[in-house]
């Protein structure tokens, strides 16, 4: 077992050998959350507001926020695994629909929707659920969506070593919906493409296919 950090030097996972399923925890902390801190903050920020954080319903929404805002930007501790692929697949595996939910880092409101993430299969397969595990990963941070896109695809193409890789993320923000333009309903939509998927057409077209889904 080894830990790797996304954002430093992760622990590398891959490998050209074919051994049996293989499993790297990832973990990651959030580095220099200060509870307390964050909660004087938040009582502060209340009080700036014109409001009383002593009222009866108030009195713990310091804490409950500093709690709140930590968890959204701290990622679960999860296995990578891989299995050898013995067998040669060496079509597309995408997973289409994985719930993504962040925090906006210019308003720290959230974005929320879906990513669709493929790789073309070098030596080893992963666990399909890794895919969204590593969407998590990054998710749970102050982002911006095209980071966080470009973040998965690169984080998949450094420790699995497939072929190529492909991310699509589809969300929307309320800060643009709830407040600002109110542009209710609109979603943006970012990719990030490596190897094959990126340099060959055939395989570039039918990423993005299956990634639209028709
Ligand atoms: N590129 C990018 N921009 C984002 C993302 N999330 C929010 N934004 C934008 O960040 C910009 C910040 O612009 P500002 O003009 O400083 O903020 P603002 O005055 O609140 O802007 P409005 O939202 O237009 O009212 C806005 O246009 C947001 O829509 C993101 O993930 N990627
Ligand atoms: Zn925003």
């Amino acid at each position: 077992m080894t830990s790797a950090a996304p954002e430093s030097s992760p622990a590398r996972l891959l490998h050209t050998g074919n051994e049996a399923p293989r499993r790297l925890r990832v973990v990651h902390g959030r580095d220099g959350v200060d509870l307390p801190a964050a909660e004087r903050a938040v009582a502060d920020l209340l009080r700036a507001l014109g409001k009383d954080p002593s009222t009866e319903h108030l009195t713990d929404t310091p804490r409950r926020v500093a709690e709140s805002l930590t968890e959204l930007i701290t990622p679960r501790e999860f296995d990578l695994t891989t299995f050898p692929n013995d067998e040669g697949y060496d079509e597309l595996v995408l997973a289409r629909d994985i719930p993504v939910q962040s925090l906006c880092e210019h308003h720290l409101l959230p974005f929320r929707g879906v990513a669709h993430v493929g790789y073309l299969p070098g030596p080893r397969l992963l666990g399909l659920s890794k895919l969204a595990r590593v969407v998590e990963l990054f998710a749970r941070d102050l982002q911006v969506q095209e980071r966080l896109t470009t973040q998965v695809a690169g984080w998949l193409q450094e420790h699995l070593a497939p072929k190529g890789v492909g991310v699509v993320i589809e969300a929307e923000h309320l800060c643009m919906s709830l407040r600002g333009v109110q542009a209710t309903g609109s979603r943006t939509v970012t990719s990030a493409v490596h190897g094959l998927i990126r340099e060959d057409a055939r395989s570039r077209q039918e990423f993005f296919t299956l990634a639209r889904g028709f």
